[in-house]
This record gives C-alpha cells, sequence and structure tokens, in this order.
C-alpha cells in the first residue's frame, strides 16, 4: 500500500480505496489471489503444517503474484491456526504487499458490537497496525450501523472494506435471502438491505466507492431473486468462488451481468494448486486474471 506523508506531518495520506483498487484492476486485470495455506496445500507443496511451513509458502505466493494481480487476500483462520507465530506471518505478507504494490484484503470477516467493532478496526485497518492492508472483509450479521467504526476509520485512511452479502457458500440463504422487517411489514431482504447500505456510503465516489460488497460467483440468479441491486452499488464486488467452488467464466459473467465491471474475482485453491513453483503459480495467476479479464468485460 503506497501511503505518502502530508506536509507538516499530518499522517499518511493515500487515495481512496475504491480509486485504488480501479486502477489495479485496469492495470492488472480483476484478480485477487486468495492466499489460503489449508493443511493439504502445505503437504503438497512438501512444507510442513507449522510455521515455518506456512511463511515460506505464503512467502512463495507473494513473490510468484506480488506486482502481477490486483489483490491478494490473506484467509486469516489459516495463519492463526499456527498461533501467534501464524499471526506473524500475516504480517509478513501484510508488509509484502506493501512492498510489490499489491492491493492486501485481509479476509478475517469481523463483526461485533461497536464498542468492539471499533478494536477490530483498530487492528485491522489504522494507520501503523500491522496487521492493517488496504481492505478487510466483515460481516454485517450484528446490523450493518454495528460496522460504523469501520467504515469510519476504512474511509478516513484510505482503506475498504468487504461487506458480506450473497456468500458463496449453499448455506448463505437462510440468512441473506430472509425478508427484513420494516415497521410491522416486510421489508426487503437483508442481502438487498446491505447492499443498499453500501450504495448510501458509495453515493458520489468515483470511479468506485471503497465499501464492497461480498457477492460469490456461484450464487446464480440471487441478486434477482433477492431484489438486490448490485449495480447502484457504486463499489466493487469481490466475487470468490471461483476455481475450486466451481465457478468459471460463464458463472461470472451471469451472476454480474450489467454490474460486471465492479467486480473482482477471487480465486485461491485454484491457483495456489499450481505450486509450489513460482513459475507455475505465476501461470495459473496469469491464466485466471485473463479468464476473469474476458467473462468481465
Ligand atoms: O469473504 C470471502 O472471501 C469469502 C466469501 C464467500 O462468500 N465465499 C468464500 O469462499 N470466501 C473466501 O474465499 C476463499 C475461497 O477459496 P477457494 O474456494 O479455495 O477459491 C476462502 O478463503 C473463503 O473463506
Amino acid at each position: 500500500m503506497s501511503g505518502t506523508s502530508t506536509p507538516g506531518g499530518a499522517g499518511p495520506t493515500r487515495e481512496p480505496f475504491g480509486a485504488r483498487l480501479a486502477a489495479a484492476m485496469a492495470a492488472h486485470g480483476p484478480l485477487c489471489v486468495g492466499i489460503d495455506p489449508h493443511a493439504s496445500l502445505l503437504d503438497a507443496w512438501g512444507l510442513p503444517d507449522d510455521a515455518a511451513g506456512l511463511r515460506r509458502f505464503s512467502l512463495t505466493v507473494m513473490e510468484a503474484v506480488g506486482g502481477l494481480v490486483a489483490a491478494v487476500k490473506p484467509q486469516a483462520a489459516f495463519f492463526e491456526r499456527h498461533g501467534s507465530a501464524g499471526v506473524a506471518v500475516l504480517e509478513e505478507v501484510v508488509a509484502a504487499g506493501r512492498e510489490t504494490g499489491t492491493l492486501v484484503v485481509v479476509d478475517a470477516k469481523r463483526g461485533d458490537i461497536g464498542s468492539t467493532m471499533s478494536a477490530y478496526a483498530e487492528a485491522f485497518l489504522r494507520d501503523g497496525s500491522p496487521l492493517a492492508g488496504d481492505a478487510l472483509t466483515v460481516s454485517p450479521y450484528l446490523g450493518f450501523g454495528s460496522l460504523d467504526p469501520a467504515v469510519d476509520l476504512a474511509l478516513s485512511s484510505g482503506r475498504g472494506l468487504f461487506v458480506l452479502c450473497l456468500t458463496s457458500n449453499k448455506e448463505g440463504h437462510e440468512v441473506q435471502h430472509a425478508r427484513t422487517d420494516a415497521d410491522g411489514e416486510a421489508g426487503p431482504t437483508v442481502a438487498a438491505l446491505m447492499a443498499s447500505r453500501a450504495a448510501a456510503l458509495n453515493a458520489g465516489a468515483q470511479p468506485l466507492g471503497s465499501v464492497g460488497l461480498v457477492v460469490g460467483a456461484t450464487v446464480g440468479d440471487a441478486a434477482e431473486r433477492t431484489g438486490t441491486d448490485l449495480t447502484s452499488v457504486n463499489g466493487p464486488l469481490l466475487a470468490p468462488g471461483v476455481g475450486a467452488q466451481g465457478a468459471g467464466p460463464a458463472e461470472l459473467a451471469a451472476v454480474f451481468g450489467s454490474a460486471r465491471h465492479q467486480v473482482l474475482a477471487s480465486s485461491s485453491r485454484g491457483v495456489l494448486r499450481a505450486g509450489p513453483d513460482v513459475a507455475s503459480l505465476r501461470a495459473a495467476a496469469l491464466l485466471a486474471a485473463q479468464d476473469a479479464a474476458a467473462a468481465l468485460s
């Protein structure tokens, strides 16, 4: 992440995340490579399932795709399962993203009551925090307003959020397709409400706002069925589910339709299985980026 100091020592400033992401996608294509060091992948790469193996795995991915793709998305759980040494590796991944100019979306899916959300925001979105990348995935199921501390800190620090909206897993509809209650009347679906809240925060932003949504590439016509207007969100749409979960170019094009120019397709195992060879990882990432670009152009 490229922060620059303002004259007078007012602290680092940077372009808003939405603008930085739009530029990165224009330069490198609309692909995010997920860094999900599953135990089975460490094994397949010939690495031990410990912090040293995790470090080798993660830094190899950064060596291969840093500067090559628009963004990377380390999944915090795979680092946390190695304890504090694993979290230290996540900090190294964040730092490597900053050095290579590749945007880092920390996938920690945080969400809690506002007072605790402030602490999560400090951990993942505050200048100087070693875990602060360029954006954070957040869960709005304590109510969108509970995310306010993260929204405030993200927007004031040039960072972004990806709010879960229509997730790629098959159970997501139980919550996300449900109707909200509006003064005793059936209101919009949960997904549609999340999208409209994000849209309000992104109003007027050019070329993209910084409050994005997570919409899985596997969700078929769920946006239409839930009345979720993705085009008017005016923010980035993170689309996991590409590759290992079965979505490809056809699904990306079908799910996103006229919102496709906002989409950052995300693939983890689909790219990572090409390792441990750096050249093979690079080739897999380039192919995935080309496929995503073709599907979303
Ligand atoms: O927020 C996410 O990134 C996410 C949301 C979602 O709806 N579905 C989803 O798969 N993810 C994450 O995206 C990654 C998908 O990994 P692969 O299936 O290996 O490409 C995992 O880290 C998931 O936690």
